[in-house]
């Protein structure tokens, strides 16, 4: 039988005038079960939380009122009115997200876009738990030294103030290092503004950092303890935002080979599964330090030790002590700690067991495809751990070949904690 779109129209009007059940309050009716096609198309509208929403519910209950033509008693009209009050008292809270993009193959960082200035300028920054300078290559970085990135251009902003007299210079764990002046400018990540963010504009960069082209800075997210400005050292974004936070948390889901996001003022449900184990952070020096219950190679028994290190989403690999890593790669054949290669590589072809590590009572586990890094040249049949050994650092590192596994939490409130969830 063909139903023409008229008939089938109709025929679903009728249907929505008999359903005498009104819509549930506060959802929004699309006509749940109702497909068809008008015109021959499909709709589908998927819903989305509005993190910003505020419920009401004395609003609602005036609503219902007004929407069955009953006048509205006295007392819900006062407590409408209230309750409207005590919303509008609430500071303006806000949140943030941003997506977090692997800058190679390998995941050797991740860029997250941020805009600065007025018209706003568009900058890929390497977010970074491990350190509290926000910089940039700049309009003030020699040309020699820009190799493709992005720049800020201070003198291109209405709203950038130079701050007399101050400078940073800084450098990372691994040798690079960058330093220059200091203005203040509207920064905004993933729709969460600062009005006058210190931005750290470059006048020198390693040679590190010019090669590594699709880097246009970092974002520090390490406690502002530890920023590099002076005579006066500056807020990181996340504490110059955290007030007008819904929360004061950002949270990190980093992914292998695909976009994950860094969230601000909020949890989202969504990015983890279970619970999420929360432990004690040590802010001194400055890094987001917490300790892990300890660790398992492979489907081997677990090991229950304190192991002390920092999350830290800029660097790439994790750094353990020696006892750990020789243990794990003692499962893996023809691995070797090379001089030459300044680590543990192995043949790309061996088997590599999973790590295992505790948070509290909780375990996440790195899968091998993670620790098997990268070829040491491309080509090559040897291949570079994605686990090595800190004894060189003199601090454990969990970077992001472990957070890659897991949905983590920091958590800025006053004592400041991290958090860890399996996704
Ligand atoms: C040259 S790309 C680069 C990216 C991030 C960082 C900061 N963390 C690194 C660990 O010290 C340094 C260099």
């Amino acid at each position: 039988m063909i139903v023409t779109n008229l008939v089938l129209t109709a025929a679903l009007a009728v249907l929505g005038l008999a359903s005498a059940l009104p819509p549930k309050i506060g959802t929004t009716n699309i006509g749940e079960g109702v497909s068809g096609s008008l015109g021959g198309g499909r709709a589908t509208f998927k819903q989305t939380r509005n993190p910003r929403y505020r419920f009401n519910g004395a609003r609602a209950v005036y609503r219902t009122y007004l929407k069955y033509g009953v006048p509205v008693p006295e007392d819900i009209i006062k407590a409408v009115k209230y309750t409207d009050a005590l919303h509008a008292a609430q500071v303006e809270r806000d949140t943030g997200s941003a997506a977090a993009v692997p800058i190679d193959d390998v995941d050797i960082a991740y860029v997250t876009p941020v805009t600065i200035g007025t018209p706003p300028q568009t900058l890929q920054l390497d977010f970074d738990t491990g350190s509290s300078d926000l910089w940039v290559f700049s309009s003030h970085t020699p040309a020699s030294q820009v190799r493709g990135q992005e720049i800020y251009s201070p003198n291109k902003s209405s709203t950038a103030k130079l701050l007399e007299g101050h400078t940073w210079s800084i450098t990372y764990g691994d040798g690079s290092a960058s330093r220059g002046n200091v203005y203040v400018d509207n920064f905004t990540v993933g729709g969460l503004s600062v009005a006058q963010q210190a931005v750290q504009t470059a006048q020198q960069v390693s040679s590190s950092f010019t090669s590594e082209t699709n880097i246009d800075g970092l974002l520090g997210l390490g406690f502002s303890t530890l920023n590099t400005v002076s005579p006066k050292s500056q807020l990181t974004f996340f504490d110059n935002a955290k007030a007008s936070l819904d929360s004061p948390v950002f949270t990190v889901d980093l992914k292998a080979q695909a976009a994950g996001t860094y969230d601000f003022g909020f949890i989202d449900k969504a990015k983890y599964t279970g619970e999420i184990t929360y432990v004690p952070v040590n802010t001194n020096p400055g890094y987001w330090t917490f300790t892990s219950s300890g660790y398992a190679v492979g489907s081997g028994s677990f090991s229950s030790q304190s192991i002390t290190g920092i999350a830290d989403t800029g660097t790439s690999l994790v750094y353990l002590p020696t006892a750990i890593v020789t243990a794990y790669y003692r499962q893996v054949s023809g691995a070797t700690n090379s001089r030459n290669y300044g680590g543990y590589v192995f043949p790309c072809s061996s088997a590599l067991p999973t790590f295992t590590f505790g948070v509290g009572d909780a375990r996440f586990t790195i899968p091998s495809s993670y620790i098997s890094y990268s070829p040491i040249a491309p080509g090559s049949s040897t291949c570079f751990g994605g686990l090595q050994s800190s004894s060189g650092l003199g601090i454990n590192i969990w970077g992001d070949v472990a957070l890659k596994a897991a949905f983590v939490v920091f958590n800025g409130a006053n004592p400041p904690t991290i958090g860890w969830a399996k996704k």
